[in-house]
């Protein structure tokens, strides 16, 4: 059920409470930019999220650039925008807030 691609409405209602993501490319995908204080901040977040999508079992696209990180999240098996990314959206969230 986590895995099953959500429809254009279902991502825009979820986005509406995520700040700072939206709809990438063709609709299949969501992203962000996180900005942070320095190299370190950045690193530690990126530890921080790598161990909670390996507990989910549900990894991030992303990039790394001295203190950005660049986020893309879709669900690779179902082609597009399931709750997982929504549910790995939220917490990376959390984690930039504190
Ligand atoms: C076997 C394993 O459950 C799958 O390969 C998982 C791993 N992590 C994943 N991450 C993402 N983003 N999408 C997937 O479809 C996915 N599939």
């Amino acid at each position: 059920m986590a895995r099953e691609k959500l429809g254009k409405e279902a991502i825009a209602e979820a986005l509406a409470g995520l700040d700072g993501w939206s709809l990438a490319g063709d609709g299949g995908s969501i992203r962000r930019s996180f900005v942070f204080k320095n190299f370190s901040e950045a690193f530690a977040f990126m530890t921080r999220v790598a161990l909670a999508a390996e507990k989910m079992d549900h990894h991030p696209d992303w990039s790394n650039v001295y203190k950005t990180v660049n986020v893309t999240l879709n669900t690779h098996d179902a082609g597009g925008v399931t709750a997982l990314d929504i549910e790995l959206a939220k917490k990376m969230n959390r984690y930039f807030g504190g």
